[in-house]
């Protein structure tokens, strides 16, 4: 299905897991700032109307889509965040070096779902004209950042569930405190 038959920004609020307790990071590329800023506030505010508290939203700036690369894998490594975000532009130039920042993006983000810990999302336009992407950042078909927002909140949601799953599979005791903590039933012994 392509893009034209679906609205971006359409989500079911009732199947999205609880974020009151997620930390995201949001990467955002100042290459066609006017569409990168709308795929922010698409996100933010998908995240603030699902419960994220403003405090536990980290935004960094990078110079275009290629530094996102970088700027997302320091955000994971450094601000203790369970998904992060990255939101970019690429437009379609004279040459072919939209191929090359595209495809570069592409492989680099990908590369830090396989090699770390932290979820990525993949939230860069790679579109003809700019009119597509003003569509896609709070157009006509909705906004990109909204729709990357609830990924990354479903996406930390698994891994959250997978971690606990791992700890009760290895280490039971230790991942039934950690759920008495997170409920807060936990009683410790006088
Ligand atoms: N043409 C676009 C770029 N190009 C810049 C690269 O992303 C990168 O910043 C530069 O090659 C230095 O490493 N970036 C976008 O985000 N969007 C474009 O349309
Ligand atoms: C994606 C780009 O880097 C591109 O917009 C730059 O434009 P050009 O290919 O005309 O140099």
């Amino acid at each position: 299905m392509a893009t034209e038959n679906k609205n971006l920004s359409d989500y079911d609020k009732s199947a999205i897991p609880d974020a009151s307790n997620f930390r995201f990071g949001i990467v955002v590329a100042e290459w066609n700032e006017v569409i990168t800023e709308g795929l922010f506030n698409g996100a933010y505010q998908a995240l603030i109307e699902n419960e994220v508290p403003q405090a536990n939203i980290v935004r960094w700036n990078v110079p275009g889509s290629f530094e996102l690369i970088y700027g997302s894998k320091k955000m994971l490594q450094t601000q203790n965040v369970d998904a992060v975000i990255a939101i970019g532009c690429v437009i379609q130039g004279q040459t072919k070096h939209f191929d090359f920042v595209c495809e570069g993006v592409t492989q680099g983000i990908k590369d830090l779902n396989i090699q770390t810990d932290i979820p990525v999302i993949f939230c860069v336009l790679t579109d003809n004209t700019m009119q597509q992407s003003l569509d896609r950042s709070g157009g006509v078909h909705g906004n990109k950042g909204t729709e990357a927002a609830i990924a990354a909140i479903k996406m930390a949601y698994i891994r959250q569930q997978a971690t606990l799953q791992h700890q009760f599979n290895h280490q039971p005791k230790l991942a039934a405190a950690a759920l008495q903590i997170e409920d807060g039933t936990l009683k410790l012994e006088e």
